[in-house]
């Protein structure tokens, strides 16, 4: 029967004693979809209420409650003096936990040197542990459980066994009532918000800071490296504050990780090919994920250095980052390999952060990188990173070299940035330019490349113009993006990271096409070796755009499933597993949420059905049936496997939930960036200028290859399959950018029309040739736009004559 249910997460106790179902408002739980001016902070009960309190909530959703931390290690006074949570995550600020992810401390350190702090054993502004003889010491706390704080895996299971008849007793509910009756004291604690705070930013700034920080003026934090993301739904964890999901909705247990994947995400082959697509979309699509994602694990760094599986949990249960998941005994793969003996899956949890606000309630998560796609998978996301970048070959992004492919995009951009900044050292107008300002304004460059083929090639492939359109997710022709919102929030959002970006591990291919051997991709993941073969860079590249991706949907490649970065039969892991744990971990909510938040659909719970209102509308048949095989109920569907095995949107190549997820954050990425490349705010001083931008929209991913490799001969759009329509081109035909200071084009402007249905509009150069642009501009240039939808009007140049025409 259920006695007490914490919902942390609305800051409420209910209380369903009796079957009569009372709730209490207390604090500070919150998150950063409540209004924080309806938060009244209270006092935080005893210590022994606490730990009542969360023992009690742990019978009640039948968890052993893994790695969670005591209730007794809350509400500990954090080095700033600052109260954290009552129950939560968080006992460590913001700020602190940066330090600490820096320092490679996982997160069970910081919860027991709180504890030692609040026994008087440890001084926190010293970071040393208090020198008696009874103060332990780092090494040991790194070593020894707290006796009296720690269940023993007996007291774990009886917990479990006893947990869905135990009730409180009467003297334990009289502190609860007194716990209630104590509330509120609202001065009590100070919520602390150092967070972002001490930024002072300089409005008149040219360029993006390395960190990502100030690029929205009113909340200098936004964006900046080392910020939690954001949420669109706010996280469903299963004790509402940080344990992730182990039962459904309807409190059956969820299968694992490993299960999963061998029901759904099986597998794709060399036949589930997705042409017109190359496995280029897969290379820049992975570089840009490195522009924009990637979270902090708790031990801080990739992929894991912290071997849970090895790691024995029962003389060690104090470490709550671990979050191992089983390999069942009939495991396809590994039943064969390692002697049938592996049973664990290694997986960290990611770091614990507050929300942005300083509030110390869900567990969120960091993203180590600058939000904004602004290069900083080339620059690096904090000033040491970038100073780091001492050898023309080195890159902002450690996880460069997860694929060859991939090293040689990062290679491409570090030279393309040469280049430009190249161009600028030997242009006259730059003669008297600093090196710094060469190295910004060429930074600035790239960001905008990164930003337009990012909108103008990449997304197409995915989104149709449709959808595009209605997110404002287009390139223009001409002229500035005007509609920069300081309001809108840029930071990547964590469905995003955790699941529907992951999208792109869906096109990888079995085989990694180097011309003339296609390789296991296994065998070349994490090693970059091939870049090192006569032609490295240019082979690898090639392999990416001559060869079509695979489709986008449920199955993906055993080389990932069962072989990712394995070294022997059996030691590898499991992509689409961990997706599916990362999102647990994370606390998204499943996947019908998702479906009912982005298209309002409802699916019912044991409705498994594809293709009807009330079950797997959006799904085909395999994916339904797949997915009725790893869950019980349509409700506890987890939201990769979930969205992944969509069936596409028309003109799209995803399904309506990922859609949704990809195109409101890209939207949040381009209306949310101030130094937006096709932008002009007030609140930019240093927009492109119109004939900057003319200069530079006609240049594509194919032309930056052409650029920084020997490939001479390239399809003009290298997200795509040379075809017919995607004729190999020469490198020396397609247009480079054209720095308007050295020769360049006008702005487009009207001219009255030649004929009444067509609006003519020339531009002229500006500064004629000899210029160093690639394709210099001489006298004048026309061109035709939207035939027949202009004029009508008094006053324009053109008039339709009030006919209705049909575009000519
Ligand atoms: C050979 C290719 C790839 C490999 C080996 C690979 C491997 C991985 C691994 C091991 C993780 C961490 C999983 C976890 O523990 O949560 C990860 C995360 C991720 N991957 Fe991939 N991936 C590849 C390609 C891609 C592509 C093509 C995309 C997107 C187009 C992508 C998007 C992501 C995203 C968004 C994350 C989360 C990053 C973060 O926030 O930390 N990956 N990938
Ligand atoms: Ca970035």
């Amino acid at each position: 029967m259920t006695i007490l249910a914490l919902t942390l997460s609305d800051g409420i106790i209910l209380d369903e004693k009796d079957g009569i179902r009372r709730t209490v408002t207390f604090g500070p739980v919150r998150h950063s979809l409540q209004d924080p001016t309806k938060f009244v902070p209270l006092k935080v009960p005893s210590l022994d209420v606490i730990a009542l309190l969360k023992k009690d909530s742990e019978n009640e959703q039948n968890l052993i409650m893994e790695g969670n931390l005591d209730a007794r290690k809350r509400g500990i006074d954090t080095p700033d003096g600052n109260m954290t949570s009552m129950f939560g995550a968080h006992l460590i600020t913001q700020k602190e936990s940066v330090v600490i992810h820096k320092q490679g401390f996982f997160y069970g350190d910081i919860v027991h040197r709180a504890i030692e702090y609040a026994k008087g054993e440890y001084n926190l502004s010293t970071r040393q542990p208090v020198t008696t003889t009874t103060a332990r010491s780092e090494k040991e706390m790194a070593t020894t459980p707290t006796q009296s704080t720690i269940p023993t895996t007996e007291e774990r299971l009886q917990r479990v066994k006893r947990s869905t008849t135990v009730l409180l007793s009467e003297t334990d509910r009289a502190q609860i009532d007194q716990f209630i009756s104590e509330l509120p004291d609202p001065s009590f604690i100070k919520l602390p918000c150092s967070f972002g705070d001490d930024i002072e930013c300089d409005a008149s700034a040219k360029y993006r800071t390395i960190d990502g920080s100030c690029n929205n003026l009113d909340h200098p934090h936004w964006g900046k490296s080392f910020t939690p993301f954001d949420r669109f739904l706010k996280p469903e964890y299963a004790n509402g504050v940080q344990e992730p999901r182990k039962f459904g909705k309807l409190n059956v247990p969820l299968e694992g990780p490993r299960e999963i994947s061998n029901f759904v995400h099986t597998t794709s082959t060399m036949a589930d090919l997705g042409p017109p697509i190359s496995s280029y979309m897969m290379t820049f699509g992975q570089f840009l994920d490195h522009d924009i994602t990637k979270t902090a694990l708790s031990k801080g760094s990739y992929p894991f250095n912290l071997d849970c599986c090895n790691f024995n949990r029962q003389q060690n249960p104090r470490n709550p980052d671990c979050f191992t998941f089983t390999i069942p005994g009939d495991d396809p793969y590994h039943r064969d390999t390692l002697r049938n003996n592996r049973r664990c899956m290694n997986f960290v949890r990611s770091q614990a952060a507050s929300d942005l606000g300083c509030n110390f309630g869900y567990r969120e998560q960091f993203n180590e990188l600058t939000h904004y796609i602004d290069g900083s998978g080339v620059y690096g996301s904090t000033v040491a990173e970038l100073n780091a970048l001492k050898d023309p070959t080195d890159n902002g992004d450690v996880r460069a070299n997860t694929q060859p492919a991939l090293s040689s995009l990062h290679t491409i951009w570090v030279r393309e940035h040469n280049r430009i900044a190249q161009h600028f050292k030997n242009s006259p107008e730059c003669y008297n330019w600093t090196g710094q300002q060469i190295f910004e304004e060429t930074r600035r460059y790239v960001a905008a490349e990164i930003q337009h083929v990012t909108y103008n090639e990449f997304l197409p492939k995915l989104l149709s113009e449709e959808i595009r359109k209605q997110f404002g997710l287009v390139p223009l022709w001409d002229g500035h993006f005007t509609d920069y919102d300081s309001t809108v929030r840029p930071m990547i959002r964590n469905s995003f990271s955790s699941a529907a970006y992951r999208m792109g591990h869906s096109l990888i291919r079995d085989k990694f096409a180097f011309p003339n051997t296609d390789f296991d991709l296994h065998v070349h993941l994490n090693k970059p070796d091939l870049l090192y073969e006569p032609s490295g860079i240019e082979r690898c590249t090639r392999g990416m755009y001559e060869n079509p991706g695979q489709k986008i949907d449920e199955k993906m490649t055993r080389e990932i499933t069962w072989k990712l970065f394995e070294t022997v039969a059996g030691d590898g892991g499991d992509l689409a597993a961990f997706n599916i744990q990362r999102g647990r971990d994370h606390g998204l909510p499943p996947y019908t949420t998702w479906l009912h938040w982005c298209t309002g659909k409802t699916v019912d719970a044991d409705n498994f059905t594809p293709g009807v209102e009330g079950g797997l509308f959006h799904h085909g048949a395999e994916a339904a049936e797949k997915l009725s095989k790893a869950y019980a109920y349509t409700c506890d569907i987890d939201l990769f496997p979930g969205g992944i095995s969509e069936e596409p949107l028309p003109g799209s190549r995803l399904g309506p939930t990922f859609t949704c997820i990809l195109a409101l954050q890209f939207r949040a990425l381009k209306y949310g960036d101030r130094f937006f490349y096709e932008g002009n705010t007030p609140l930019n001083p240093h927009p492109f200028t119109p004939q900057e931008l003319e200069g530079f929209r006609p240049i594509s991913m194919a032309k930056i290859i052409c650029e920084n490799t020997d490939i001479e001969q390239i399809p003009q759009d290298v997200f795509l399959e040379p075809s017919l329509s995607n004729p190999l081109r020469n490198c020396s035909d397609l247009p480079d950018i054209c720095f308007p200071k050295n020769g360049g084009w006008s702005d487009w402007k009207d001219s009255c029309c030649s004929n009444c249905c067509t609006r003519q509009q020339y531009r002229s150069c500006d500064n004629p040739p000899p210029n160093e642009c690639g394709k210099p501009c001489e006298g004048y240039d026309f061109r035709s736009k939207n035939a027949c939808h202009y004029g009508g009007g008094h006053g324009g140049c053109c008039h339709c004559g009030g006919g209705h025409h049909d575009g000519h």
